[in-house]
């Protein structure tokens, strides 16, 4: 670290574009490391599943974009690496973790309202991963109208409102990735299982009754825990489901 900023990661910092995650896709054949994009204006952001991100100006949008190794399920833990990184950021700004959990698979979530949301995307072929884009948006200044969300969506929360601290999206972006790098070096040293264990320990509603919509079912059930492979374990009856990807609601 020089000055507060990870050594080996690029930064570029773009007054507007349509959404970093696109910028991300456009510029990931020419990188030699990875690289951090962060936007003071998205006009097209992008929300998980295809919905619109509401990015009201002075909240944090940006995306890192890397070249990972490893098999495509490995590449996809970075979204637990990605929310651990989220939530130490957020620490790291207000000076506490009280309010603060991570909802699975990767929303963080202060005083039970959404904070803060990642956009995962990959690129490659033949079923390798080329390059990972991690989209990462907080509501620092200014959360979205209930109306702009979806109807059973979580209640958006602003850092701003909800613990009165007020933050730079370019000061957000040295602290996060900062605490991404340290994750990152962790992850790749000792593999998922302490990523996996501090998740857990900052898991919203673990233990409790929660329901995951996937496109095909929708699960009711005990939320037992995360599993190595970072499915979410709900027991529903006598029946355990590992859910790979799907909506969570409380
Ligand atoms: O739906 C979610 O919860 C994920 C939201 C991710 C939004 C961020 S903002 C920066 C990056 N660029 C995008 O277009 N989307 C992600």
């Amino acid at each position: 670290m020089k000055d507060g900023w990870p050594e080996g990661y690029g930064r570029r910092v773009l007054a507007e574009v349509d959404s970093t995650n696109a910028e991300a896709g456009r510029i990931a054949p020419t990188l030699a490391g990875p690289e951090w994009i962060l936007a003071l204006r998205q006009t097209a952001a992008r929300g998980r599943r295809g919905r619109v991100w509401q990015n009201p100006e002075g909240n944090f949008a940006a995306t890192l974009v890397m070249r990972p190794e490893g098999a495509p399920g490995q590449v996809a833990l970075r979204s637990f690496v990605a929310s651990l990184a989220l939530y130490d950021a957020v620490v790291a700004v207000t000076g506490r973790g009280d309010g603060l959990t991570l909802k699975w698979p990767n929303d963080v979530l202060l005083n039970g309202g959404k904070l803060a949301g990642i956009l995962l995307e990959s690129m490659g072929s033949g079923g390798a991963v080329t390059h990972l884009v991690i989209g990462i948006g907080v509501n620092l200044a200014e959360a979205p109208e209930m109306a702009e969300v979806e109807a059973d969506a979580l209640r958006p929360v602003s850092l701003l409102s909800e613990s009165g601290v007020a933050i730079t999206p370019e000061d957000f972006l040295e602290l996060l990735a900062g605490a991404y790098a340290r994750i990152e070096a962790q992850f790749q040293s000792f593999g998922f299982a302490p990523v996996r264990a501090a998740w857990l320990d900052r898991a919203a509603k673990l233990g409790e009754v929660i329901t995951a919509r996937t496109s095909r079912e929708t699960v009711t059930g005990v939320f037992e825990t995360v599993d190595e492979h970072g499915n979410l374990v709900l027991l529903s009856g006598k029946k355990r489901h590992a859910i790979p990807a799907a909506d969570v609601f409380f």
